[in-house]
């Protein structure tokens, strides 16, 4: 078993070697531009992303003409809202998101704030779900779009994606997802689950990084965008540049592997998960984060009360984990997300994200058990905060002198 333990597949995912093989040819002997129609060089490349389109329409159940590709999801996320914002802007100009959404999400809806937009930035249940009546009443004539994520990056919770598409269209509105962290993990399916816009991205699946797509619903009703990038009218008008042929083929294949390997592999990971959890929650004070029955298969988020979370990091150099704090400019933040749900500063620094994955095996999630106790255990023996819990001091009834 080599190491560091990779256990942070939300963050990316390594490549699937089978993803690989098929891209490989379209960077050497099929290396020709897409666009270009008067040779077998051009014929060949777009035969490749042709066949890739019906790859990625096939998994999410739209066709072909509903797919964008893209740089990624952040580029998706961005066409997709910008995009509806400034072709409905004549319908209103009033958009509902949550707390939780990616920075992708949360950053575009700021930058629309600038152009004039209304956002709504809703809060979230302590298990991380948004409340359908707080959206319900949210809702008004000038809202065009309802943005809310497929699941999340952080805690893994899927939110209730038919009843919220079902309640921005009974109010006229669009309902856009971020399924980054869904798609290829989970069936999504744009039909049956109502949805008008779609991002996702190769390197969160399997596939090579630089490459997503936006689905964009072209019959009941047909969905229109903006486009935000300005050149040779590529992607039907809506997305100019010169396609990333490796790259799309790789999404391609990675929609393709994860379609028909989904349902076993969520079978394994959850299993897995299900396994580490148990393990970590069986010493005092841990708690998972989010809520354990609408969740992703294959990721943990747990808070080990009365441990430095600087210190749990680096107690745990052998396992490539997230935690609960992000590094900004100069120090380091609690996670807004762990902190929408309601923790305090301390505990979402104090908390780990666990991201199992297609290479994960038994013997490594094993092995991040027994690292995990043991760096937790080490910690608290330091901690005077939890000798004081263990001799039944309540911690909360403690004023604490300002410094
Ligand atoms: C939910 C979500 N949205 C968007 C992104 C951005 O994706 P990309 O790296 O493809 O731009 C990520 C990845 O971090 C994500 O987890």
């Amino acid at each position: 078993m080599e190491l560091p333990i990779y256990l942070d597949n939300n963050a990316t995912t390594p490549l699937d070697p089978r993803v690989l093989e098929a891209m490989l040819p379209y960077f050497t002997t099929k290396f020709g531009n897409a666009a270009s129609r008067n040779h077998p060089f051009g014929w060949v490349a777009e035969e490749g992303v042709d066949y890739a389109r019906e790859q990625v329409a096939k998994l999410i159940g739209c066709t072909e003409k509903e797919i964008i590709f893209t740089s990624g999801a952040t580029e998706a996320d961005n066409l997709g809202i910008k995009g509806v914002f400034e072709m409905y802007s004549d319908k209103g100009n009033h958009i509902i998101t949550a707390t939780t959404e990616h920075k992708a999400i949360l950053d575009t809806c700021k930058h629309l704030e600038k152009q004039g937009a209304r956002v709504t930035y809703l809060k979230v249940k302590e298990d991380g779900l948004i409340d359908l009546a707080e959206l319900e009443a949210a809702m008004t004539p000038e809202t065009i779009l309802v943005t809310i994520m497929y699941g999340n990056n952080e805690i893994g919770v899927i939110q209730p994606i038919k009843e919220i598409a079902a309640i921005a269209h009974k109010h006229g509105a669009l309902f856009f997802t971020d399924a980054t962290q869904a798609v290829g993990k989970i069936p999504v399916n744009v039909i049956e689950d109502g949805i008008d816009l779609m991002a996702f991205s190769a390197h969160k699946m399997y596939g090579p990084k630089g490459v997503g797509a936006l689905y964009v619903r072209r019959k009941n009703p047909r969905v229109k965008v903006t486009s935000q990038m300005d050149g040779g009218g590529h992607e039907r008008g809506m997305r100019s540049g010169t396609l990333n042929v490796p790259g799309i083929v790789g999404l391609g294949k990675a929609c393709e592997l994860c379609r028909l390997e989904m349902d076993e592999e969520a079978k394994r990971l959850s299993a897995l998960r299900d396994k580490l959890e148990a393990a970590l929650t069986t010493m005092e004070e841990s708690y998972v984060n989010g809520n354990t029955q609408h969740r992703l298969p294959h990721v943990a988020n747990i808070s080990f009360k009365y441990v430095e979370g600087e210190g749990l990091m680096m107690a745990m150099k052998d396992l490539a984990v997230s935690s609960g704090s992000a590094c900004t400019s100069a120090s380091l933040e609690p996670s807004y997300v762990l902190k929408s749900l309601g923790l305090s500063d301390d505990l979402a620094h104090s908390s780990i994200r666990f991201g199992l994955g297609r290479f994960t095996t038994e013997e490594e999630v094993d092995y991040a058990i027994e690292n995990t106790k043991k760096a937790v255990n080490h910690l608290r023996d330091l901690s005077p905060l939890w000798e004081m819990f263990k001799e039944g001091i309540d911690l909360s009834k403690i004023e604490w002198a300002e410094h």
